[in-house]
Order: structure tokens, then C-alpha cells, then sequence
């Protein structure tokens, strides 16, 4: 991944992780996200409305950095690609799939939760990793056993990620943002409550940047 693009994501500290049904949710959701001072977002390929999701934000919102998440392999990752979405995350860490992105030139962020995970993804040449599920995964006291010996990775954790937490994770050197659910919940997009979705980003945005 650039460094452009990794201090872009650091500058959000906050990444929305997406779930979207129906794709007439897209542009509206992402109208919220940008006027609600939270100009990113994770659509996960978790339905079929992903693709065209991507697509018909890119277009309403040009200048927003729009991932691909949950992207399970190369097929996806070139409907990703193909749609607008300028870097993949995956839950694991597929090498397959890793390498096709690289072959694609599109940035990957692949999901790691153990010592073994990690000098995988440093193989790979990526030092930039999701780690997932975090708190799951033994949350903070993992995620600095982790980046202790390995002093060139850096995280982005996701995975029970709220606003009891974020600014735990957050103040650890090497955790450059967080991915999370907990402000763009289905269930809201689902019913369009924009105005409530709205709220909690900006709830999120004024909670990292104190
Ligand atoms: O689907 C994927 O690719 C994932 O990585 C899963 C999501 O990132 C987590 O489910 C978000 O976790 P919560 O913020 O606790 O809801």
C-alpha cells in the first residue's frame, strides 16, 4: 500500500465497515459519510450489492477513498477494482489473493491475528495488516504483543471496535485507524435513517480527533 494512501487512512482514524442490501442505499449512505466529516468507507463484498454499491458512490463522490472488504479472491478483487475501489481488506490473509492484487496494482490490507499470520503478510511484502477479529483476538494486549517484535508492521484493528474502545486502540504508535461497524450498522441502512447514521459519525469523528 502507498504511503499516501496509508496517511490518508491514518487521517480518518475511523473506517467505516459497510454491509449493503440494496444499492439504492449506496449514494445516500455515502452523502451522509461525506457531510458528516467522514469522507471514507469499507463496502465488504459480503452481498451482492457491493459491487454496484462502489460503483455508484464513486461516481456521486469522486474524491472519497471507497475500499473493497471481505474480498476472498481474484474474481473480487477485479469487480472491486473494476467498480472504483482504490484498496481490498480481506477477514484473513489468502497469499493468492495477495498476489493477484499486487499483479492488479490495487493495495491490499490483508486480516492477521497471530505471530505466524504476520511473517506471512511480511513475506508478502505487506506491513500494513488488518488485525482480525480484534477483540476476539485478545484486543489490546495482542495487538502490542504483536507489533512489539515485528517493528515494522502497523494495524488497522477491526472486529467488536466501538466507541468504548477505539481510543484504546487508537493510542497505540502503529495503529493508524480502525475499522468498524458501529456508526453505519445494517440495520440502520437498511431502514435509511441517515439522520441517525449521521449523528453517530459525527459522534465518531469528534471522539478520535478530541
Ligand atoms: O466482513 C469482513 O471482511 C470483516 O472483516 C468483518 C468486519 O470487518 C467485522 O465484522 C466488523 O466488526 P464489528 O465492527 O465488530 O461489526
Amino acid at each position: 500500500m502507498s504511503q499516501q494512501l496509508i496517511e490518508k487512512l491514518k487521517g480518518f482514524k475511523v473506517i467505516p465497515v459497510i454491509q449493503i442490501n440494496n444499492v439504492e442505499q449506496a449514494v445516500p449512505l455515502a452523502k451522509t459519510l461525506v457531510e458528516n466529516g467522514l469522507p471514507v468507507a469499507e463496502v465488504t463484498f459480503r452481498t451482492e450489492a457491493a459491487e454496484d454499491a462502489i460503483r455508484l458512490m464513486r461516481e456521486a463522490y469522486p474524491s472519497m477513498c471507497i475500499g473493497a472488504g471481505t474480498v476472498l479472491n481474484a474474481a473480487q478483487v477485479d469487480r472491486a477494482k473494476t467498480a472504483g475501489a482504490e484498496f481490498i481488506v480481506a477477514p484473513g490473509l489468502n497469499p493468492n489473493t495477495v498476489r493477484y492484487c499486487q499483479e492488479q496494482d490495487i493495495a491490499m490490507v490483508p486480516g492477521v491475528n497471530n505471530p505466524s499470520q504476520v511473517e506471512q503478510a511480511l513475506e508478502l511484502g505487506l506491513t500494513f495488516l488488518k488485525f482480525f477479529p480484534a477483540e476476539a483476538s485478545g484486543g489490546i494486549n495482542m495487538i502490542k504483543s504483536l507489533l512489539a517484535p515485528y517493528v515494522d508492521v502497523a494495524f488497522m484493528p477491526t472486529g467488536g471496535i466501538g466507541k468504548a474502545n477505539v481510543n484504546d486502540y487508537l493510542a497505540i504508535d502503529r495503529v493508524h485507524c480502525c475499522g468498524g461497524t458501529w456508526m453505519v450498522a445494517p440495520a440502520l441502512i437498511e431502514a435509511g435513517d441517515w439522520d441517525e447514521i449521521g449523528r453517530l459519525v459525527r459522534e465518531a469523528v469528534e471522539l478520535v480527533n478530541p
